[in-house]
C-alpha cells in the first residue's frame, strides 16, 4: 500500500438509476453490478406513481439484494419504508432526516442532500444522517443543479467528520481523481454509467479510483 493510499478513506461506488428503468434495465443493473464491486444503487424516478414505482422495484432490489448491494431509494420516506428498501436519499426539500429514522429505524441508511453548504452538511449530520451528499462536482444533463461544489469541500470534511460524505455530479472515470483524492467515501454516478456500456463504465470507473488513490 502506497503512502497516500493509507491515509485516503475507501472509496466506492454508488450508482443512481436512469429515470427509465423498464425493458432491458434489469439485465443492464445486473451487467453493472457483476463488473466490479459497487456499494450502493439509488432508484431515482420522477413523476411516476408509488405503486408504479414498487412494481419496477421489485426485480431492481432482488438484483442488489442478492449481491449485496445496499438499495436506496430516493425521494420518499413512505415508499422506502412500504418496499423495504435499505435506506432513502433525501434532498433539502424531501423530508426530514430525524422523520426517516422514526420511520425507517436504526439500520436505515439515510442519505442527505447538502449542496455545496457546510452548513447544511453539519445540520445533516446532527439529525443523525448516515452519509452527506455534496455536488454537483461537473456540469451534468441528468438533472437541473443550482449548486457548484469543489474538492476542498470533501477534504474539509473528511478532515472533520467520521460521517461518509457522497460526490455526486457528472462523475466520469476521466475527472473523477481530484474527488477521491480529496477524501469522497463513495462516487455517486448516473449518466457515465448508462449512457453507453454499463459493465465496461463500472470496470473504467472502479479502475480510475484505484489509480487515483495510488498517485
Ligand atoms: C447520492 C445523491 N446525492 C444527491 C442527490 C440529489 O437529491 P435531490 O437534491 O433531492 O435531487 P433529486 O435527485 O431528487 O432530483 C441524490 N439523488 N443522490
Ligand atoms: C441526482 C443529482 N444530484 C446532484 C446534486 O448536485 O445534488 S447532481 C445529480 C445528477 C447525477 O447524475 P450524473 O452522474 O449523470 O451527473
Ligand atoms: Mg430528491
Amino acid at each position: 500500500m502506497s503512502d497516500n493510499e493509507a491515509t485516503l478513506p475507501d472509496c466506492q461506488l454508488y450508482l443512481i438509476s436512469p429515470l427509465d428503468v423498464t425493458g432491458s434495465f434489469p439485465e443492464r443493473l445486473t451487467r453493472a453490478l457483476e463488473a466490479a464491486p459497487v456499494a450502493a444503487f439509488q432508484l431515482r424516478l420522477k413523476d411516476i406513481d408509488q405503486h408504479e414505482i414498487a412494481r419496477l422495484a421489485e426485480p431492481l432490489q432482488r438484483i442488489c439484494a442478492d449481491r449485496d448491494v445496499a438499495f436506496i431509494v430516493n425521494d420518499s420516506i413512505s415508499l422506502a419504508k412500504r418496499i423495504g428498501a435499505d435506506g432513502v436519499h433525501l434532498g433539502q426539500g424531501d423530508g426530514d432526516p430525524v422523520e426517516a429514522r422514526k420511520i425507517l429505524g436504526r439500520g436505515a441508511q439515510i442519505g442527505v442532500t447538502c449542496h455545496d453548504s457546510r452548513h447544511l452538511a453539519m445540520e445533516a449530520g446532527e439529525a443523525g444522517a448516515d452519509y452527506v451528499a455534496f455536488g454537483a462536482f461537473f456540469p451534468t444533463v441528468t438533472k437541473a443543479v443550482e449548486h457548484q461544489a469543489a474538492p476542498d469541500l470533501l477534504s474539509w470534511w473528511q478532515s472533520l467528520f467520521e460521517l461518509p460524505c457522497v460526490a455526486i455530479g457528472g462523475i466520469t472515470a476521466e475527472n473523477c481523481a481530484p474527488l477521491v483524492r480529496a477524501g469522497a467515501d463513495f462516487l455517486a454516478v448516473s449518466g457515465a454509467v448508462w449512457r453507453d456500456d454499463e459493465a465496461a463504465a463500472v470496470t473504467g470507473l472502479h479502475e480510475a479510483i484505484a489509480n487515483a488513490r495510488l498517485a
